[in-house]
């Protein structure tokens, strides 16, 4: 019996699906080819057929993916064993695909009554009687994609599974799984048409029919009927239709822009050599193909203005007595344009204090002075509104472009040595190009890629270019080109809760006031005039008080003042700074959140020039609050437990990442309660900084951080050594120098990212590890600034035995959010006022004498989650940034110690200088691997390694020099060392 059953529609309708084939026509595979005119009949009849538009045509509605829900119905996605199962499960189908297409084609043909017996028999019996080496079910996926599909070009749907599986196990690709994916879908369609074109030309009359017969599993059935249905069109243009997609897909895939089809060597080149583009500034190849849209928004921030009002200028002000009149007894409109105050005129009631009526007065707009001076001078004080309004956005006219590549890089870019080669080319060296998805190296020490050995002979050639090219005049080195495929997050990623709006009513406003007076005034306390300005959580009363009165009684009101407004959280300022008013603070009944993306997305964040911008939030005037890290800076953070600490540490975090490229920026995470920074390990190949020898990037262990700390001082004096060298003051003047190519990288300097350090809980750390922590953190604070590395610690218990004298020195600024004792505030803030706060990200930044309250931004860790997928999917650099590796506990190597007594060497020495001297590496950590041992016994060894004379001396992140060449020569030394 016929095997290919697809072309016998009455015998095998479910293969076929229930749609009407056409009547005749298609001969079989099998069979002699049809004249041309026949063939073009079943398109007709097709065509005369009614339509099934009878049915009403189902309207299609834009598909919208739940993408915030991912979170609930399909939560299991995210969980990582869910992910591991399943791509465990891709990987070992597409090895079992593998199995059962190859043995297709030696059982193909002897399966087929038993694969057509399916259905009617029951799935054991049929199985019993297959061939093919996985069974009845190995057959059947065979007979669907081979026979019924692709032909052999199923084969070529495997590395899809695989891919997707390696990409879901490891997190990681070998090559991006994009390309794998067009590559695969394309091969297997283009294919299995020109082999289908093939067999259909086999059954052409005078050639044996058997051997199409013998062949069509070659095409499947879809290249088959795809191959007739394209003849039956048009005719022998099938194979220049074929060879055309051919040359598109080419052309598109490896992203072809010139063609060198031998011009004369007069004509100009038509895009300059690496070298010579470097010496003229030209971008590279990619920065000519970014899209346009990079150049314009290098942020990728997508900007939308959702508010109306404009900014209330001179002459609007009759529209705006207007306004302000009808809204008389409902919510105070928050104005745009700061500059306008809307002062509540009032008359007050003889005998001081404002009417309770005031309300009803009319409203007039004018700066507070001139409504003062406007106003009859009043036997009360005269009290007025300011309303702040978030400051205005602004699109960013285009700043420089970022580099954005949508294509492959080819060989010839590789030898750009602006940017980093890749450690290893997944295809031949000789290949034309090098798809996308490579991983690249992190510079070494010298600020050289490394190429891969394996590389081949034609790599050698390339770097002997690029040494000649080092001899040249250069443009700007560019860090970014490290990633230039880079992508920075978008504000799509973060939650729109829409325009906030102050929800403070003016009868709340005037019942504040009158209560504030109305104390006072018990208290013998009279007032000149009032004023309140309503920000997010807080409305803040600035009162004049009369001449003659003590702000020490009214500090001293406090209490008094909130048992009257029966409100928490109310903060006296007497005085404010530079004001020379009294500041009462009262929470606002319903307290407004502020979303991320609303502080992101204001004029302040996006067109900042700092180093180091983070967002925290909105003061109380409602402006952006945006400091710049790398001037505080270092950053020390309390809080009581639940209070916003850690969103307030995710908001940071997330304005560097928005800000900041990959090659610029790195974190060094510690996070002891395990739970908190963990989110943060997806972007560990693009953001994070860790040992070398260890696997996990976020730190969770106490006894590494001490590591980890002493590693960074470590990194500080390296940092501080090539300044010297560079005779630079800061990181800032020598990076612009190494940009400007003013440095040698083979002088050992290199562009030096930034670094953050972040501690979650430094409690648990002192309880631990005290000094041993203490002092390297106190070291940083004091010595880090000028090169780049940063502290931001935080803690929830601000104690003295916590925040020690000597880490409160050097951590000039620091935010409190509500703490539980005034003892607690002075400690953190050496002021009152954060156990006043209301919690929620309520908070008070102390930056030297000045204490701002700021309501922090907030971020909800779905929107992290969120962002860390954006940035942890694209293609980063090939692990963590390597922190310089620390030798001992001493943190250095003591090899050179004359009293080093043979007695103390450790039980695995010989061992340890055999695994050494056998890899020619002399590295703690593949001792600490080979031998199974701790950090600090390996650390030791190769202290005793290096004083045996069998490696050299520490070399910073560098793995030390192997002195032995061979075993035979570690041997005879070994005889010859003292027991
Ligand atoms: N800025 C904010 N705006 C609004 N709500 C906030 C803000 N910050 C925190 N919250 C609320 O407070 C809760 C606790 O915040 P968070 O987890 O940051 O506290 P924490 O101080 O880190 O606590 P812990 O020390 O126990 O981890 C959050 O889940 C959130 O509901």
């Amino acid at each position: 019996m016929a095997k290919n059953t697809y072309k016998q529609p009455a015998e095998t309708p479910a293969r076929r699906g229930n749609e009407p084939r056409p009547a005749e026509p298609r001969p079989a595979r099998n069979q002699p080819r049809p004249a041309a005119p026949a063939a073009a009949a079943p398109r007709e009849n097709r065509r005369n057929e009614p339509k099934s538009a009878a049915a009403p045509r189902k309207e299609r509605r834009p598909l919208k993916l739940p993408v915030f829900q991912l979170g609930g119905l399909f939560g299991f996605l995210r969980d990582r064993r869910f992910q591991l199962f399943l791509g465990f499960f891709l990987l070992f189908s597409s090895i079992y695909l593998t199995i059962a297409f190859v043995s297709f084609l030696f059982t193909g043909h002897a399966d087929q009554s038993v694969i057509e017996s399916v259905g009617r028999t029951s799935l054991p019996e049929a199985g019993q009687e297959t061939g093919n080496w996985l069974g009845v079910v190995g057959a059947l996926l065979a007979e669907w994609l081979i026979q019924d599909g692709f032909g052999v070009a199923a084969f070529a749907l495997i590395p899809i599974v695989f891919f997707l599986g390696y990409k879901t196990v490891f997190r990681r690709g070998i090559v991006s799984f994009s390309y794998v994916l067009a590559l695969c879908l394309f091969s297997s369609l283009w294919l299995s048409v020109l082999l289908g074109y093939v067999v259909l030309s086999l059954q052409s009359p005078g050639i044996d029919p058997t051997l199409a017969h013998s062949l069509d599993f070659l095409c499947g059935g879809i290249g088959y009927e795809t191959a007739f249905w394209l003849d039956s069109l048009i005719g022998w243009g099938t194979v220049l239709l074929l060879a055309f997609l051919l040359i598109s897909f080419v052309v598109f895939f490896f992203n072809i822009t010139t063609l060198n089809l031998g011009s004369s060597p007069d004509e100009p080149a038509e895009e300059p050599a690496p070298a010579a583009r470097r010496a003229t500034n030209e971008p590279a190849p990619w920065a000519v193909d970014a899209p346009s849209h990079a150049d314009d928004n290098p942020l990728g921030l997508t900007l939308r203005d959702t508010r109306t009002p404009q900014p209330v200028a001179a002459d609007d002000t009759d529209d705006t007595d207007d306004e302000l009149e009808e809204a008389d007894m409902a919510p105070v409109p928050v104005r745009t344009g700061a500059v306008a105050s809307a002062a509540l005129a009032t008359a007050t009631a003889a005998g001081g204090g404002l009417a309770a009526g005031a309300a009803t007065l009319p409203l007039s707009v004018a700066p507070v002075a001139a409504a003062a001076a406007a106003v009859p001078k009043p036997s009360g004080p005269s009290f007025s509104i300011e309303v702040a309004e978030p400051e205005p956005m602004r699109v960013p006219a285009a700043p420089a472009a970022v580099a954005s590549v949508p294509t492959p890089l080819s060989l010839a870019d590789l030898a750009d040595d602006s940017a980093p080669l890749p450690a290893s080319l997944p295809l031949p060296v000789a290949a034309p190009a090098v798809t996308a998805g490579l991983s690249f190296e992190v510079e070494d020490a010298t600020g050289k890629p490394e190429l891969d050995p394996s590389a081949g002979p034609d790599m050698a050639v390339i770097a002997e270019e690029d040494e000649e090219a080092e001899a040249m005049p250069t443009g700007e080195y560019d860090p970014t080109l490290d990633l230039p495929r880079y992508q920075y997050p978008t504000l799509e990623l973060l939650n729109d809760y829409g325009q906030a709006k102050a929800q403070v009513t003016k009868e709340e406003l005037e019942a504040n006031k009158d209560r504030i007076v109305e104390t006072l005034g018990h208290y013998g306390i009279n007032i000149a005039s009032i004023k309140a300005t309503i920000g997010p959580t807080v409305t803040l009363y600035e009162i004049v008080p009369d001449a003659g009165v003590r702000i020490s009684k009214i500090k001293s009101l406090e209490d008094d003042i909130a048992l009257s407004l029966a409100a928490l959280g109310i903060r006296i300022i007497a005085p404010i700074p530079g004001k020379g008013t009294i500041g009462i603070e009262v929470p606002n009944a319903k307290k407004e959140m502020v979303s991320i993306r609303s502080v992101f997305n204001t004029d302040k964040f996006i067109s900042t020039e700092m180093d180091l911008p983070i967002a925290f939030g909105r003061t109380i005037t409602n402006e952006v609050f945006v400091v710049d890290l790398a001037k505080m800076p270092h950053l020390l953070m309390a809080g009581a437990t639940g209070q916003g600490k850690s969103v307030g540490l995710n908001v940071i975090l997330a304005s560097l990442i928005y800000k900041r490229h990959p090659s610029q920026l790195k974190f060094v995470l510690v996070d002891p309660k395990k739970v908190e920074l963990s989110i943060f390990n997806k972007i560990e190949r693009h953001f994070l900084a860790k040992l070398p020898d260890t696997e996990e990037p976020i730190i969770t262990d106490t006894k590494k951080v001490v590591n980890t700390l002493n590693s960074l001082c470590m990194e500080m004096d390296k940092r501080y050594d090539l300044l010297k060298d560079a005779g630079c003051r800061n990181l800032k003047e020598y990076n612009r120098k190494f940009v400007e190519r003013r440095l040698n990288p083979k002088k050992g300097h290199r562009y030096m990212p930034f670094i953050v350090l972040v501690i979650d809980e430094l409690a648990d750390l002192m309880m631990t590890a005290g000094k041993e922590v203490e002092t390297p953190i106190a070291r940083l604070a004091q010595l880090a600034r000028a090169i780049g590395i940063h502290l931001i610690v935080a803690t929830q218990r601000p104690s003295v035995n916590v925040i020690t004298g000597i880490i409160k020195a050097n951590f000039p600024c620091r935010i409190s959010f509500k703490v539980t004792s005034k003892i607690d505030s002075r400690t953190i803030l050496d002021a009152g006022g954060a156990d006043q706060l209301i919690g929620q990200g309520d908070m008070l930044i102390s930056q030297g004498s000045d204490i701002i309250r700021v309501q922090c931004a907030f971020i909800d860790t779905p929107e992290v989650d969120r962002l860390c997928d954006f940035v942890g999917e694209q293609q980063g650099y090939p692990d963590a940034y390597h922190l310089p590796e620390v030798v001992g506990e001493s943190g250095g190597g003591n090899g050179d110690s004359d009293d080093f007594n043979p007695a103390d060497r450790d039980a695995m020495f010989e061992e340890a200088a055999r695994v050494i001297v056998t890899h020619q590496q002399g590295s703690t950590s593949l001792i600490q691997r080979r031998l199974k041992l701790g950090y600090n016994r390996a650390g030791r060894l190769i202290d005793q390694l290096e004083h045996a004379g069998i490696v050299g001396p520490f070399e910073g992140s560098k793995a030390r020099e192997v002195l032995i060449p061979d075993e035979y020569s570690l041997e005879q030394l070994l005889n010859t060392l003292p027991k």
